[in-house]
């Protein structure tokens, strides 16, 4: 395999160590196959032939940033953008939720070069763990190395408040406990290696940073630092699912990030997660309110310049610290 070369100056953005895997890769579970590492560099190439920009930062883009409205969100602001639709892309899934933007932003957030998901790929949809990560495989292969997942989460930590912002300093794999994980299946030490710690999953360097960042912008009692977990949705949770999940030391529900987060750190990338808390999650049995996704959108919507400023001031604090 030919190592994916820059269209436009010609250098090395990926060489690829080895090739180990059996000849049959098998049926992933929902009937389908798993693409091979060659039809994912074949992705990369095509999206490495469309646009000029070479990113170095990833971001994915959450229920609660502008994957479901346009105006005002951060893949909106990108500069020098240029857009591929999820559907122009060979092998790409597609967005399944109504009116959720399927499409790839390349541009510049306060300079830097970065592609951006607007709308990522929820396991409810139907697709399987590792079909909702294939982009940040395919991220890794244009030259992504650090990877800035967010998205909306129901706050479970009686401390957080609707609007506030979860640094991710850590997960629990609920879906990988019950045996459903994105790397399950033949390994490709192209990406990465069998087994792969995940005890420093969530970059320290980089929470430091946001932590800093937030005195720096007057959002410090905005921002907390907690634990996620997925879930495989599409349901909000029970009373007593969520009860067992603060007990075990979840600080923030939702429905994406972990499976990503695995996927990207098994390819060597540094990762960054952030939360949004759009929803206090209902834990007693006597309170009236209901998890609702309009509620989720509606405090993104209301978070929307916070966060834009944060994630682009981030972008810029750790392409500095990486030398990007
Ligand atoms: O894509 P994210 O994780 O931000 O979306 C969350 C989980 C569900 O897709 C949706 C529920 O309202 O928000
Ligand atoms: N639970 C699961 N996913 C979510 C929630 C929630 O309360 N809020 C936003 N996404």
């Amino acid at each position: 395999m030919a190592p994916i070369t820059d269209s436009v100056n010609g250098s090395k953005i990926y060489t690829p160590v080895k090739q180990s895997l059996p000849e049959v890769d098998p049926d992933d579970g929902y009937g389908a196959k798993r693409y091979s590492y060659e039809t994912l560099v074949e992705i990369a190439n095509f999206l490495l032939s469309r646009v000029s920009i070479r990113p170095c930062i990833g971001v994915i883009c959450g229920s609660g940033m502008g994957s479901y409205w346009k105006q005002g969100s951060l893949a909106e602001t990108i500069t020098d953008a240029e857009c591929i639709p999820y559907e122009d892309i060979p092998n790409f899934p597609v967005s399944t939720v109504e009116g959720h933007h399927g499409k790839l932003v390349f541009g510049r957030l306060d300079g830097i070069p970065v592609v951006a998901m607007q709308g990522r790929f929820h396991y409810y949809e139907g697709y399987p763990l590792w079909k909702c990560c294939l982009p940040v495989r395919v991220m890794k292969l244009i030259g992504v190395k650090t990877l800035i997942a967010t998205n909306a989460a129901g706050g479970l930590n009686p401390n957080y408040k609707i609007g506030d912002l979860m640094i991710m300093k850590d997960h629990i794999n609920m879906m990988g406990f019950a045996g459903n994980n994105p790397l399950l299946g033949p390994n490709d030490e192209r990406f990465g290696p069998r087994f792969i710690p995940m005890n420093k999953a969530y970059n320290y360097e980089y929470r430091q940073i946001a932590k800093q960042l937030a005195k720096e912008l007057n959002i410090e009692n905005l921002v907390r630092e907690g634990v996620y977990t997925c879930l495989g949705g599409p349901n909000f949770e029970t009373v007593a699912e969520l009860n067992m999940l603060k007990m075990v030391g979840v600080d923030a529900v939702g429905m994406s990030t972990v499976h990503e987060v695995i996927i990207a750190r098994h390819c060597d990338m540094k990762v960054f997660a952030l939360s949004l808390i759009t929803n206090e999650c209902v834990t007693r049995y006597d309170q009236d309110d209901e998890a609702n996704h309009e509620e989720v959108l509606d405090v993104g919507r209301m978070r929307q310049d916070i966060l834009r400023k944060y994630v682009t001031r981030l972008v810029a604090k750790f392409a500095e610290v990486e030398n990007y």
